[in-house]
């Protein structure tokens, strides 16, 4: 929590103002930022000085996971985060690959289980990588990467967090992901959680322990309209203790997460927080 209200005063002190073509806003910019997820001392990152919605970034998650492209299947999961950007850009609107209402096109987990190959087929990144861990394989390039430039015209938003790489040392599990750009009012309160829910999944289905997550990210910004709020509401707050995220324990494999999981299998002990507070969000 400290870390990334330290990111969030670096924007205001040091950020620079950038145009952003694509959403016609401002936002006050820097480049670079390292958080550090200490997932084997169950240190969750929630945020606390305000209300966070950590069902609904674990929902995202899972809908990752599942390869979901619509975004009626993330809401019944319990996220509405998908629906703007799947019905109300006007660009996305416009592409003839738009399968009609709610469809997002070949994003994220699309690109994360069915990789299309330029020969036919598709590839499981991530049951590939799962396969592996569980035998205690790392082969140095156990990468889920969302991250397909061939297939962005195919899609409602280019990934920002576009790739997990899994490594093992002494049967401990560690994660590295990268972002490309953040929206760190909104979308970091979420991708915090995501990282560091995705390690402890992992390390839970492949029996492995889990050990620190380590979260890169590369453009970090706030939004010309969220800065008031930010500097002049969520800043002035004093954070409270990091609750503890405790997992249904009968998760035990892909197929798991795959079938039956709800956000009834998550639950969060001794979430103190403060007022929340409704950032804009940006099409
Ligand atoms: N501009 C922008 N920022 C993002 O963070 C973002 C995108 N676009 N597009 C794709 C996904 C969708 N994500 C989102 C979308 C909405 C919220 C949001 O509105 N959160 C509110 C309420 C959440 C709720 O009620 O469930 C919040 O206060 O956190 C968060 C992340 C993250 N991503
Ligand atoms: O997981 C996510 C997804 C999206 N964002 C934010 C970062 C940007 O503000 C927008 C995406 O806009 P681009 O023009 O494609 O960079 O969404 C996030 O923070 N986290």
């Amino acid at each position: 929590m400290k870390a990334y209200l330290a990111l969030c005063q670096r924007i205001i002190d040091e950020g620079v103002w950038v145009n952003n073509e694509r959403t016609g806003k401002r936002c006050l910019t820097v480049i670079n930022a390292e958080l550090q997820y200490d997932v084997a001392n169950q240190a969750f990152p929630l945020i606390t000085t305000r209300k966070s919605y950590w069902k609904a970034a674990i929902a995202e998650l899972l809908g990752y996971i599942r390869g979901y492209d619509n975004a009626s299947d993330f809401r019944a999961l319990g996220a509405k985060t998908w629906d703007a950007n799947a019905n109300e850009n006007q660009a996305w609107l416009n592409n003839s690959y738009r399968k009609g209402q709610d469809d997002m096109g070949r994003v994220y987990g699309v690109q994360g289980r069915s990789w299309a190959k330029p020969d036919g087929g598709v590839v499981d990144q991530l049951g590939k990588i799962i396969d592996d861990l569980c035998r205690g394989i790392d082969d140095r390039g156990e990468i889920l990467s969302f991250y397909n430039p061939g297939e962005f015209h195919m899609g409602c938003l280019r990934p920002c967090m576009h790739t997990h790489t899994f490594s093992v040392l002494d049967g401990t599990l560690y994660l590295t992901s990268y972002q490309r750009s953040c929206d760190v009012p909104l979308g970091l309160n979420f991708n915090q959680i995501q990282v560091y829910t995705l390690l402890a999944l992992m390390a839970q289905i492949t029996g492995l322990k889990p050990g620190q997550a380590y979260h890169k990210i590369v453009n970090a910004h706030i939004y010309e309209d969220q800065l008031p709020l930010m500097r002049d509401v969520q800043l002035k707050r004093e954070p409270f203790e990091s609750p503890k995220l405790v997992i249904n324990p009968d998760i035990k494999s892909l197929k798991d997460l795959e079938t039956w999981v709800t956000m009834d299998d998550f639950e969060v002990i001794g979430y103190q927080h403060h007022e929340g507070i409704k950032y804009p969000f940006s099409v």
